[in-house]
């Protein structure tokens, strides 16, 4: 394994004032890859302790505008904050405060579970020590402490997602993205994961963007934002943008919205 550069730890979250500044602020992102035009103009923002859902079609540019907010992808035309932080101007003290669950896997397979974690901490300046109480810590917290010397590869996919997820908040990150990280999951395996990123925001105060094509993942005081083909339709507390469209329910809101059919499985 080759040394990994530090980077430094999440500090204070910043303030202005007494008001708390939003976890996430995009403002007028638009995006094209050559002459396609992946996200025109698209703003909201994620407040701290919430729970916001990013809900699209496949190709909707959910995973486009994960790229601008981590910095895979520089910046056309727009700005990204975190906690007040521009990604672009203060790229570090704004990475500092976020943590990410892709939609691919990203574990070394051929690692333990600790080593894993480890090599995380590594990269984010934490020292060994420190590394170890916390790679426990988080092991405990997603049921995992038995399985610290294992293999990642032993795993089923559901403990992968969790152990992702106890990765990304290693540093103690006040923001966490996930780009549909409960597909492929059976039922519990599901449920688990929600339950756990839902109790993330309640106990700890993180906010989180959640990416997601499937409705049932949704809940009615969670914010909604509704993203298709590269503009946001509807943005706001569920319960609102299901009113606002004259509907009962998501599915409907988010067809009448879209004018798209639903797909088979509560799937958007
Ligand atoms: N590297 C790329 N080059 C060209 N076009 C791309 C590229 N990546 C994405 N796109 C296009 O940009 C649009 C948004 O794609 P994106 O992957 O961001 O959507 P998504 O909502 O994450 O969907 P999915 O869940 O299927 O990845 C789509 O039309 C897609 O075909």
């Amino acid at each position: 394994m080759t040394s990994p550069a530090p980077i430094a730890e999440a500090q204070e979250t910043p303030r202005t004032g007494t008001a708390a500044v939003p976890a996430l602020s995009i403002d007028g992102v638009s995006h094209s890859y050559g002459p396609r035009r992946a996200l025109m103009d698209v703003s909201f923002s994620v407040q701290p302790a919430s729970f916001t859902a990013l809900l699209g079609l496949n190709g909707a540019g959910k995973s486009t505008l994960f790229s601008l907010i981590t910095r895979l992808f520089g910046i056309q035309s727009g700005r990204v904050g975190i906690f007040g932080h521009d990604v672009s101007k203060s790229p570090g003290e704004a990475l500092r405060l976020l943590g990410v669950v892709f939609q691919p896997r990203t574990l070394d397979l051929d690692l333990s579970l600790t080593q894993n974690l480890l090599y995380h901490a590594a990269l984010h300046g934490i020292g060994r020590r420190e590394a170890s109480a916390r790679s426990t810590e988080l092991l405990g917290r997603i049921g995992l402490a038995d399985r610290a010397a294992s293999k990642v590869r032993d795993l089923s996919g559901g403990q992968m997602r969790r152990l992702e997820i106890a990765r990304a908040l290693l540093h103690r990150p006040r923001l966490l993205l996930l780009d549909e990280p409960t597909v492929g999951l059976d039922v519990k395996a599901r449920a688990d994961i929600i339950s756990h990123v839902r109790q993330l925001v309640t106990e700890q105060g993180i906010g989180v963007l959640w990416a997601t094509h499937l409705f049932d993942e949704i809940l009615a005081d969670d914010d909604l934002v509704v993203l298709h083909q590269g503009k946001v339709l509807a943005q706001g507390p569920m319960s609102r943008v299901i009113a606002e469209a004259g509907a009962q329910d998501v599915n409907t809101a988010f067809m009448r919205l879209t004018g798209a059919k639903t797909m088979p499985g509560g799937g958007a």
